[in-house]
């Protein structure tokens, strides 16, 4: 599923109206009457009536197909047992955003549920199809009230719809648009937000304050970036995407590259076989030799985690590089590993003399990663680029190695026929691009793109909906994963399984973003395994691959 930002919707919005010569007043018709049925659904569900569709985050943009991946069915018949119990407070904005609240109030009318559609602003300065909308509703008898104007009490209602700013709204909420966002959240009513919940940047995930904090967010033709990134996609509750009439196709044309990872992405859009099909011919060799460089005295686990993942993953053979003076400790921890001694220090750290022999290796195998656990030491900065132009295969770079990355100038180093995936976390995300890690959480997807682009490499900006983005533009936000993954050596652990899938000829985009879906689904999964998830640690991912 595409991602959009407001700008493109707008262009989508354009041809469709222009172009198509569909009506902008059907589209609002759409958009209000979806709204109104997914509000429907919620007083079902609340009232403990059947709930025509599966639980959690949903979308429906025309394929029936939600966020955790279980086919939803479509009965949203516009009706409701409970609804003399309902009375919902639609706020108003001025633009086309409360335009489609003002549909949404007459289906939620025609239903039976008891409407007061309170206006932001005097409805004689809604205009073009809102005012349409206005007028509508007033021909219908729907009662109103003007935002300071007339008396109003948010304990009267039963729940309330946010269609106060959309896609058209700039800065934080002003004026009597913050004071009604600050009522509505401090009503503890369920909150329908229409589009995106107003306060909320539908390019960047920011939230300004203040901001809706919605129950469910009826994502109006196309998904909405900022309903994806964090701190917005936990003010946006449930996310239901509902077609309104733009075609889909239309996304090319826009040049839409951004997508929502789904196994339909995975498969279609990206040509990864996620069921990984074994050939009943395969032998080890079959399915590649991954290198993994890392671990020191103090951090050994790091090399380990990555290189059993990596195993997990599916490559038919690993090798664990590392320094000699460690090699008799880490004897059998993991027995289906072979161990190769690069030299190094006395402690057992690595220096710049391993390189070669790391060269020696990597020559002789399909994909080395290199970082965790690493440490830093004299020469690293010539060391790492030793291995960048010397080696043939993709380069996996994590940890101490995107450190080292991020104090040099890169983009002198001569270019490398294999391809390099970047593993950063927010913090070394920051140290890579120059900026605090305040300002990589503002715009992740953004971020992720133009640094990919810049740097001719894979990036995958890790945290909860981490971002795949390629050197052409293309990026993937990823949702699979559990609060439980914030645990040491989760990240060397994805290290693992995406080299895992390079050796197993995977290409760099297609490893980077199935290794995070697996990664994701492998850390819920062993969530689910714990009594508590705070109880899960990164060697449970492995195990649950
Ligand atoms: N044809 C279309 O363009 C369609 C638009 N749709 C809806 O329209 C929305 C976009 O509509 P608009 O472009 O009219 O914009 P919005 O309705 O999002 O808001 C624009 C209005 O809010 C005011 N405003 C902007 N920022 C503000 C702030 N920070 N504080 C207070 N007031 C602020 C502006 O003065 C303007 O009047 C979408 O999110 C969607 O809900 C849907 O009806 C589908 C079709
Ligand atoms: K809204």
């Amino acid at each position: 599923m595409y991602l959009v930002t407001a700008e493109q919707m707008r262009e989508l919005d354009r041809i469709t109206i222009d172009r198509l010569g569909i009506p902008a007043v059907a589209l609002m018709e759409n958009a209000g009457r979806a709204i109104a049925e997914e509000i429907i659904e919620l007083c079902r569900k609340r009232n403990g009536g059947h709930a025509s569709r599966g639980i959690g985050r949903t979308v429906d943009n025309g394929t029936g197909q939600d966020l955790t991946g279980f086919d939803v069915s479509g009965d949203r018949a516009l009706t409701l047992d409970t609804a003399a119990a309902e009375h919902w407070f639609i706020l108003v904005g001025k633009g086309n955003n409360g335009g489609d609240g003002l549909v949404a109030a007459r289906y939620l009318r025609e239903a039976g549920i008891a409407v007061t559609l309170v206006y932001a602003v005097p409805p004689e300065s809604l205009t073009g199809e809102a005012a349409l909308q206005r007028d509508a509703a007033a021909a219908l008898g729907l009662s109103a009230a003007v935002y300071g104007q007339d008396p109003l009490d948010f304990a009267a209602c039963s729940g309330i719809l946010d269609a106060l700013l959309g896609t058209g709204a700039a800065g934080a909420p002003r004026g009597v648009y913050a004071e009604l966002i600050a009522a509505a959240n401090a009503s503890g009513k369920p909150i329908v937000s229409a589009d995106i919940p107003s306060g909320l940047n539908a390019d960047t995930g920011e939230m300004h304050a203040p901001c809706v904090h919605a129950s469910v967010t009826v994502c109006l033709a196309f998904l909405k970036r900022g309903l994806l990134q964090y701190p917005g996609a936990g003010a946006a509750g449930t996310v239901v995407v509902r077609a309104i009439g733009i075609p889909v196709s239309l996304a090319r044309e826009v040049g839409l590259q951004s997508y929502w990872l789904t196994p339909e992405v995975l498969q279609a859009g990206l040509g990864v076989d996620v069921l990984r099909h074994r050939s009943p011919e395969g032998h080890k060799g079959t399915y590649g030799h991954v290198l993994v460089a890392g671990g020191t005295l103090r951090m050994s686990g790091a090399g380990l985690l990555a290189a059993r993942a990596a195993l997990r993953a599916g490559s038919g053979l690993v090798t664990w590089a590392l320094p000699q003076k460690l090699l008799p400790a880490v004897i059998g921890a993991a027995p289906e590993l072979m161990l190769a001694d690069v030299g190094g220090d006395e402690q057992g750290n690595w220096n710049a003399g391993t390189a070669a022999e790391l060269l020696r290796l990597s020559a002789e195998r399909d994909v080395t990663a290199v970082g965790p656990g690493l440490g830093r030491f004299q020469g690293d900065t010539d060391w790492l680029r030793t291995l960048w132009e010397g080696t043939e295969g993709p380069l996996v770079i994590d940890a101490d190695a995107l450190n080292i990355l991020a104090e040099t100038d890169y983009s002198h180093w001569a270019s490398r026929p294999g391809s390099v995936v970047l593993t950063p976390h927010p913090g070394e995300m920051a140290r890579l691009a120059g900026i605090s890690t305040a300002e990589v959480q503002r715009d992740r997807i953004g971020l992720a793109e133009r640094y990919a682009r810049e740097h001719g490499v894979i990036l995958v900006l890790k945290g909860a909906h981490t971002v795949i983005a390629a050197p052409d533009g293309v990026s993937y936000v990823n949702t699979t994963g559990h609060p439980g993954m914030g645990t040491g050596g989760a990240g060397d652990v994805l290290t693992g399984i995406i080299a895992g899938l390079l050796a197993q000829g995977l290409n760099a985009l297609q490893a980077a973003a199935f290794g995070v879906y697996l990664h994701g689904l492998a850390g819920e999964r062993a969530a689910g395994l714990r009594n508590h998830p705070a109880s899960l640690i990164a060697g449970d991912i492995i195990e649950s691959l």
